[in-house]
């Protein structure tokens, strides 16, 4: 079958190789003058992998959707509409699946990412999101992980799973899309906060973290009309070991290097969807303690360690 990736970074580049080593015909966009694009272009690898010389490239948005029904979208989440506007205008997306392997929601609105990119497409297409635990790092060296497919509509999460399942990856379905949208970004907040208490040493609070990062979400999750259990689920607390504990992690890098003031240059989601966050936080009348704090200490310049302490060390309350 042929495959499209929109996109050419980290987990764009992995999606390409992954879909190659299934089997599948694949094509990689990029934009005009993406660096990445060129690189995987004259070298066919980048610093985490090496791509089959099988794969085709292109910078023509037209050509990369004309070639495939089957589009997966790996970009900064924050770029989402303008590439979805993009699409839009080359009238080549009717009846096609695009599947959203980014995890994120939009800073100026708090939208999820499916409703960003079904508002500026329409309905003529099908929209899955693709997340949960996973680093191109670890499949690489052929270590398995599950992860889960959501849609709107469960046939299209199956149609999904049945073009991608295999020995490397093992897929579940959610009926939950909000839940599922808003765990998969969210989690990368959390992460920051356990690179924080990283570079604090004090690593051993991930326990109290992971204890009530999970329940501040299911709160949100639940005020937003999901499920509130499905922040058990893979794509929250199951993305946890690969967030909060991983030296792949960007998200957890990103937190301990800012305590420890050293500049991190890689996509942290996390900054951008903790605003998002509070905003829909505010507007569901919802408390996410944690998010405020993170936002406190990245945005606002508060001490890490006295906002992190004072989180955890709170007055009396019932668990
Ligand atoms: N387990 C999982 O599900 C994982 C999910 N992710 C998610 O994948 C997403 C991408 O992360 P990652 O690959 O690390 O990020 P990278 O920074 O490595 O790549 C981002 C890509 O987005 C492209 N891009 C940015 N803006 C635009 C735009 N306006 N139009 C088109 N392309 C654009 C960049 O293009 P250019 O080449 O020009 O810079 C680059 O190719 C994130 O949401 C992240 O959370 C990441 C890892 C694992
Ligand atoms: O989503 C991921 C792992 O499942 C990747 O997380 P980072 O973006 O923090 O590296």
């Amino acid at each position: 079958m042929n495959i499209s990736v929109l996109g050419c970074g980290r987990w764009a580049s992995f999606h390409a190789w992954y879909a190659n080593h299934i089997g599948h015909n694949v094509k990689i966009w990029g934009r005009e003058g993406s660096k990445h694009l060129e690189q995987l272009q004259t070298t066919h690898q980048n610093e985490y992998l090496s791509l089959s010389p099988d794969i085709t490239y292109t910078n023509d948005l037209k050509l990369a959707l004309k070639f495939a029904d089957t589009i997966i979208i790996s970009i900064s989440s924050q770029q989402l509409r303008n590439l979805a506007k993009e699409i839009k205008k080359t009238d080549l997306y009717m009846q096609k699946t695009f599947i959203l392997c980014m995890k994120g929601l939009e800073i100026s609105t708090g939208k999820r990412l499916s409703e960003v990119f079904t508002e500026e497409i329409g309905e003529d297409c099908h929209v899955g999101v693709w997340v949960g635990p996973g680093h191109v790092q670890d499949f690489l060296k052929g270590i398995p992980n599950c992860m889960v497919i959501s849609a709107k509509n469960t046939d299209i999460s199956k149609h999904i799973i049945n073009i991608f399942s295999s020995d490397l990856i093992r897929f579940y379905y959610s009926e939950d899309l909000i839940g599922t949208e808003i765990g998969a970004a969210a989690k990368n907040v959390v992460g920051i906060a356990a690179g924080m208490l990283d570079g604090m040493h004090y690593t051993s609070l991930k326990g109290a973290l992971m204890a009530r990062g999970t329940y501040e979400l299911s709160n949100l999750i639940k005020a937003l009309g999901g499920n509130n259990m499905t922040v058990y689920g893979l794509s929250h607390l199951g993305d946890y070991e690969a967030t909060l504990f991983s030296a792949y992690s960007n998200n957890r890098c990103f937190g301990e290097d800012f305590v420890l003031n050293k500049p991190f240059s890689k996509l942290a989601e996390g900054i951008y969807t903790m605003q998002a966050l509070l905003k829909l936080a505010d507007k569901h009348h919802v408390e996410l303690p944690i998010c405020a704090v993170i936002n406190e200490i990245v945005i606002n310049h508060k001490n890490p360690k006295e906002e992190l302490l004072n989180l955890f060390m709170r007055p009396l309350k019932a668990e």
